[in-house]
């Protein structure tokens, strides 16, 4: 059996002393879409930012492609291949699309980026045809789209979306997932998806996993909570797997 790509493991971690995750231990296999999803304050923020290095697990490990990254710094975790696309501050308002994914490309050498920013646009048609608008005057899907482009230009294999639905409107919020269908395919590319959107989440991904106050309670297919109580239920207290 090969290590799963990402593998969070008995991880406890929080702010300021007061532990936030509890025991989270959740891991996304290569090629996988995979949900996070629980109620406001369950820890889904704090998960990611976990992983991402801006806070350090007090207990427990967090492995990506095998290696031990528990207190690797966020620079260095883009350059092993994590992207991280945040719920809010995720472009930089005031420069163009080009601007914003020089910013994205910092681990890219100069001459790699052209040819990548290039090759990325061509995912993004949109994007191609914005290239010099500043982003605070675009509509919130494209800007969601220079968040998720920002991300892809360092290369990941693995990508941390939090809310993609965020901000946007629901109609925009399908072409979003759509999108994301399309690079993981085209592309190989890896996701972990945090989503309040809890029905578009489940038609969008492989598997979920439920966090509910800091502890994994439940996760599966997300084919299986498409249906029934059981969603319901482990927001409000039960507790599954499968
Ligand atoms: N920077 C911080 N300092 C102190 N506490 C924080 C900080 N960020 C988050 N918290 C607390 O950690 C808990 C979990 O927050 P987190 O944002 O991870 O939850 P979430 O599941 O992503 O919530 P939501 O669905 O509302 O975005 C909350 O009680 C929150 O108040």
């Amino acid at each position: 059996m090969t290590d799963p790509l990402l593998d969070v493991d008995g991880v406890v971690a929080g702010y300021n002393e007061v532990p936030v995750l509890k025991d989270v231990d959740l891991h996304v296999d290569r090629g996988e879409v995979v949900g996070l999803i629980g109620p406001n304050g369950a820890g889904k923020s704090t998960v990611f930012k976990t992983v991402m290095g801006y806070l350090s697990p007090w207990e427990g490990e967090i492995r990506y492609d095998g290696e031990r990254v528990g207190d690797v710094q966020p620079s260095d975790l883009v350059k092993l291949g994590i992207g991280y696309v945040p719920q809010t501050q995720n472009t930089f308002p005031k420069m163009d699309v080009m601007e914003n994914l020089r910013m994205g490309a910092y681990t890219v050498d100069g001459s790699a980026f052209e040819e990548r920013a290039e090759d990325l646009l061509e995912l993004f048609p949109r994007l191609d045809e914005r290239r010099h608008q500043q982003v605070r005057t675009m509509s919130g899907g494209e800007q969601k789209m220079v968040a998720v482009a920002r991300a892809l230009i360092a290369d990941p294999d693995l990508v941390l979306f939090d809310e993609p639905s965020a901000g946007l409107m629901p109609k925009y919020v399908q072409q979003v997932f759509d999108r994301i269908g399309t690079i993981r395919e085209e592309r190989n590319l890896t996701f972990l998806i945090i989503e309040q959107n809890v029905p578009v989440l489940l038609e969008n991904t492989d598997r979920t996993y439920v966090l509910r106050n800091g502890e994994v309670v439940g996760d599966g297919a997300s084919e299986r909570f498409l249906e029934g109580e059981e969603l319901g239920d482990l927001y409000l207290g039960g507790s599954t797997s499968a």
